[in-house]
């Protein structure tokens, strides 16, 4: 029987997306706007107060597309301080203005398939415990290992899984300083086995990386795909901008 690979796990991860109700946004009073984005930028606030303290971490972004219109990304040690955070953002003024448009439970995972990694190494630990880059995009979609006829990752040996990720390995050092990858397992968790989340100064650089890897056995036997969400920074003073209406 086909030998499962040990992982690494480290903080919680929630991808939260949500659409803004602009008409009911335009109609609310100046008052319950203010209101609102005050809130809004105090809850942020608390969370660069975490992210400094280096007890998680946080990305802001807005959407493109109709998906949704932003991303809350949030990290944290344990699976109730994410509900704690949804929940606050839930019974805010703000969320009085939005629609839930998807949302993803996972945690950082590294998977050793070399089988040498030290899980206390600090680069290790840096790499579960990460403060998200704050480069300009964003591009987060779920996958799957595909399990169907001969195309089924589950039944292949551990060695076999393992060249192929030291293959998807190489492709992606190709893209070192262009492209950063946040890899999540949510096995148990959600819906798909993976998220995949990718940081890139150059939104252009996410086509090619995606594109390059579909020729990657692992990718172009064994991939599954759900859907794709892109989108651009929202930095805490960009948040007043981004609401004006
Ligand atoms: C910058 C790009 C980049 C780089 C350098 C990179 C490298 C690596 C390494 C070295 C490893 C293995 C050890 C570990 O760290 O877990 C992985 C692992 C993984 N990857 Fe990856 N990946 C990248 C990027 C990258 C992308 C774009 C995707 C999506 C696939 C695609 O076709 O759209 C992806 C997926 C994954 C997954 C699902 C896993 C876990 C698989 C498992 O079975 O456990 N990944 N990945």
């Amino acid at each position: 029987m086909p030998e499962a690979v040990t992982t690494m796990d480290g903080w919680y991860c929630l991808h939260d997306f949500r659409s803004i109700d602009w008409t009911a946004w335009k109609y609310a009073s100046n008052e319950d706007r203010e209101q609102a984005i005050h809130e809004f930028k105090e809850m942020v606030g608390t969370w660069e107060g975490t992210e400094k303290a280096k007890e998680g971490s946080h990305a802001l972004y807005t959407i493109v597309g109709q998906k949704a219109d932003f991303l809350m990304m949030i990290l944290r040690p344990t699976m109730e301080e994410l509900n704690a955070i949804e929940t606050t953002f839930n019974k805010s003024k703000l969320a009085e203005f939005t629609k839930p448009a998807y949302s993803y439970v996972s945690i950082v995972e590294l998977s050793n398939y070399m089988g040498n990694a030290d899980e206390n190494d600090p680069e290790i630990q840096a790499r579960l415990k990460p403060t998200l880059p704050k480069w300009n995009h964003i591009c987060v979609y779920p996958m799957d290992k595909r399990r169907q006829g001969n195309d089924n990752w589950y039944v292949l040996e551990k060695e076999d899984r393992a060249k192929l990720m030291y293959q998807h390995g190489m492709t992606g050092r190709q893209y070192a300083g262009k492209i950063r990858q946040i890899i999540t397992g949510s096995f148990g968790f959600d819906d798909w086995e993976w998220a995949v989340t990718l940081f890139a100064h150059d939104p252009l650089q996410f086509k090619k990386l995606v594109y390059e890897m579909r020729f990657d056995e692992v990718t172009s036997r064994y991939g599954e795909f759900g859907k794709f969400y892109v989108g651009n920074i929202l930095k805490t003073e960009a948040i007043e901008e981004f609401l004006q209406v």
